[in-house]
């Protein structure tokens, strides 16, 4: 069977108010930190539908026995939220999977040639065989700092089949390269957008995400 890259738009009444709240230019970074903090809850709950290892056990209720599928607590499941904007997603998504290690990961672009450069990575040297992975991106652009976030995580040992990005509005350029060089992986985004433009910036898109939602 040939991997290929899946990308879900999950159809979802609230995923799409809250879209649309962050890309109305007049919405003020305290409602934009709600909206991304919204959007980061319903897409974390989507993508870890049959993602998440989980185990038959039989319970006791207070009157009989009964099977119950729970969640596996041997099975490392990490988040790798990508700074600066990322972190706006790491809130809702440690709810959501309270039991998750955290491991940041600091990547800014350089604004005049797009590349992306790494100043932070409290990456471990390894991650654990089986390690499920979510990587909290909020904007897939050139796809130059996901890319970079993927090379950093699978050369420690991460497979991208087991691996769920969730990010708020995806580009082509961005899909594209991940689709080439990570087949198997699977992105979870509120909206797959027209392109990029000459600055960068995702078009229409919702403008810078870090500073809209850190108010810089
Ligand atoms: O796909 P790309 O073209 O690489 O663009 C996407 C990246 O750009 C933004 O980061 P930025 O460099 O603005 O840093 P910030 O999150 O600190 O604002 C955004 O948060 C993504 O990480
Ligand atoms: O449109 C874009 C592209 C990259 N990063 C952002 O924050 N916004
Ligand atoms: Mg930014």
């Amino acid at each position: 069977m040939t991997l290929q890259l899946r990308v879900y738009v999950p159809p979802h009444p609230l995923i799409q108010h809250w879209l649309g709240v962050a890309r109305d230019a007049d919405t003020p970074s305290v409602l934009f930190k709600s909206a991304m903090t919204e959007l980061g809850r319903w897409l974390t709950y989507e993508a870890v539908r049959e993602w998440l290892p989980t185990e038959e056990l039989t319970v006791q209720t207070p009157l009989a026995t009964c099977p119950a599928t729970m969640i596996n607590p041997t099975v490392p499941i990490a988040i790798v939220p990508i700074l600066r904007a990322g972190l706006a997603l790491l809130e809702p998504a440690q709810t959501v999977l309270p039991i998750a290690s955290i491991y940041h990961l600091g990547l800014v672009r350089n604004e005049e040639t797009l590349e992306a450069s790494c100043y932070l990575n409290k990456l471990p040297a390894q991650f654990p065989p089986g390690t499920r992975v979510l990587i909290t991106e909020p904007m897939l652009a050139t796809g130059g700092s996901i890319t970079m976030a993927m090379s950093e995580l699978t050369k420690r040992g991460v497979d991208p089949a087991l691996t769920r990005i969730i990010s708020i509005v995806a580009a082509p350029p961005a899909l594209q390269k991940l689709s080439v060089a990570y087949p198997g992986l699977v992105v979870y985004t509120a909206t797959i957008d027209e392109g990029v433009n000459s600055q960068g910036f995702i078009v229409p898109g919702l403008g810078d995400a870090g500073d809209r939602t850190f108010g810089t």
